[in-house]
């Protein structure tokens, strides 16, 4: 897994590395496991001597909200002050992605056993209730938030609007790069959600929509590649401080408005 760095990391990139526990076949086939964690380091030993350092490790018995509150947490809270943040999950079939990330739906989920991406949602949410209240506690006009939530596939050469019904007409979804060497995709479908029930939703029924097929390594393998994004556009009220002049004529302080996007 990759993760935008937050505030004071020195890099833009970190990597965690996640073991995940052995599943019933491996254990039925006594497979041996063949990583070793050092405690307290972010270091994974392969076999008998081949270290690597990435920036997190966690072993097969990390639960959901280890990785969620060591990786996570930091970049929603940036997506407030207007930074984007990207998580990536990479590996190989079979190896965790799909459960990490929280988008595997076939079954009941526990909420221990909730991913990154249900998570993050929540945090979201809470997060802007939290700015309201601070807002109507202190006497400020509370600020304006505006989510959407976008998902798509790619599979095979087929970039895919898994929030499209009629799904065969937009296979022809092109990336773009515009004049500032941005990358933008034109004509996906921008859903705007209000609380953390309807945008789950909308992750559970673009995620049944996507290309399942079984690998040697997993049944239930996503054959594809999902991005799922949610765009926070907030308009906040800045108090300007009141001047002599305005206290004089008896005005309250006036605000001003702030406005910032941050992606995730
Ligand atoms: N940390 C974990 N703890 C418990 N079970 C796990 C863990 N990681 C993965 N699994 C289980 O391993 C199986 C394969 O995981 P998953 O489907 O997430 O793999 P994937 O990397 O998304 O594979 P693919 O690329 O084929 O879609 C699933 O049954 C999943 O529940």
């Amino acid at each position: 897994m990759t993760t935008n760095g937050g505030e004071g990391n020195e890099t833009s990139v970190q990597v965690a590395l996640r073991v995940r526990p052995q599943n019933s076949k491996e254990q039925i086939d006594m497979c041996q496991i063949c990583t070793f964690c050092i405690p307290g380091q972010p270091q994974i030993v392969l076999g008998k001597d081949k270290a690597f350092t990435y920036d997190f490790v966690l072993d097969t018995d990390s639960e959901q909200d280890e990785i969620y509150s060591q990786c996570i947490e930091g970049l929603v809270a940036g997506c407030f002050e207007g930074y984007n943040a990207t998580v990536l999950a990479y590996g190989q079939t079979g190896s965790g992605k799909t459960y990490t990330m929280g988008t595997g739906f076939g079954m009941a989920v526990l909420p221990e056993q909730l991913g990154v991406i249900p998570r993050a949602v929540r945090q979201l949410f809470a997060t802007i209730d939290q700015l309201r209240d601070d807002a109507i506690a202190s006497g400020d006009p509370p600020p304006q938030f505006e989510i959407s939530a976008q998902f798509l596939e790619l599979y095979n050469e087929d970039l895919i609007d898994l929030f499209d019904c009629n799904r065969e007409a937009l296979k022809k979804l092109r990336i773009h790069e515009d004049p500032n060497g941005g990358i933008y995709i034109a004509g996906v479908i921008s859903q705007r959600v209000e609380s953390v029930e309807e945008t789950l939703s909308c992750l559970k029924q673009g995620a049944l929509s996507r290309t399942v097929g079984s690998t040697n390594m997993n049944a239930q393998s996503s054959r594809s590649h999902a991005i799922f994004t949610l765009q926070v556009s907030q308009q906040r009220p800045i108090k300007t401080p009141i001047s002599s002049e305005i206290v004089e004529e008896g005005r309250e302080g006036s605000y001003s408005t702030k406005s910032l996007t941050g992606r995730i």
